[in-house]
């Protein structure tokens, strides 16, 4: 499967300022831009960075960025799932990850991640693919937003449908450990049948177990 992707690029207005939400970007272009120290949800800002500037190396993988001059201070990633987890056992070469997204507190409720979601979206070929996303709560800043587990779901599938993924059932385990974590995706136009059975397969995969 050839991987297109296609830049798209949209300014926002912030009460804190302007912000580009661009991408997918290239790898270079994200090594070159500073990381905010801030980012700090699933790594140290440092690691974070080198991981996503090669995750933008990946042919599947795709970085959209909000950058408020040459700083990132938000971002969301797109690559094929961990080959650990179950999402990867059907080897679909058309299901990709959601695997993080986040935003500084700074540039926090004004619509940044909900940005990040629809422009990732104006990229024609997203419709070639299924995109998933897993949702924990133990990968959620209850803290930081002060939150409880329901709000903050609510809003993740607030933001998730801004770039169209929705709720979707299924027994994995993990997902099932806890009433608010979920799976959410959305399904692209040109998805074949047999792509969406295997991927219903995916999500019940203990079902033969009873
Ligand atoms: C797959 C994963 O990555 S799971 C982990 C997700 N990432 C994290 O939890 C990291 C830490 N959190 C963050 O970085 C941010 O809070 C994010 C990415 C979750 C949300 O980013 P934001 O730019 O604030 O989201 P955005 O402004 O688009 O808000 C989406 C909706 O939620 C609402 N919302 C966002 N934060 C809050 C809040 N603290 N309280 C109430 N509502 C909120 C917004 O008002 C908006 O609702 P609307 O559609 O009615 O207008």
């Amino acid at each position: 499967m050839e991987h297109k992707k296609t830049y798209h690029a949209k300014e926002i207005k912030t009460a804190q300022g302007n912000l580009l939400v661009e991408g997918p970007i290239s790898s270079e272009k994200l090594d070159s831009y500073e990381f905010h120290k801030d980012l700090v949800a699933f790594r140290p800002p440092k690691q974070q960075h080198k991981a996503l500037v090669d995750i933008a190396k990946l042919p599947e993988g795709r970085i959209l960025i909000a950058r408020n001059q040459d700083i990132v201070v938000g971002y969301v990633t797109y690559l094929y799932p961990d080959p650990l987890e179950r999402w990867s056992e059907g080897n679909m070469e058309n299901l990709i990850e959601l695997g993080a997204i986040e935003v500084i507190p700074e540039f926090r409720e004004f619509s940044v991640g909900k940005n990040l979601l629809g422009i990732s979206m104006m990229d024609d070929a997203m419709e070639d693919y299924i995109i998933i996303t897993t949702e924990y709560y133990w990968h959620w800043d209850l803290k930081g937003t002060g939150l409880n587990v329901w709000e903050y779901r609510k809003v993740m599938e607030k933001m998730m449908k801004a770039g169209g993924l929705e709720w979707y059932a299924t027994d994995d385990p993990e997902i099932c450990s806890h009433p608010a974590n979920c799976l959410m995706a959305r399904i692209g136009k040109r998805v074949d049948q047999d792509s969406i059975q295997k991927f219903d397969r995916l999500r019940f995969m203990n079902r033969f177990m009873y």
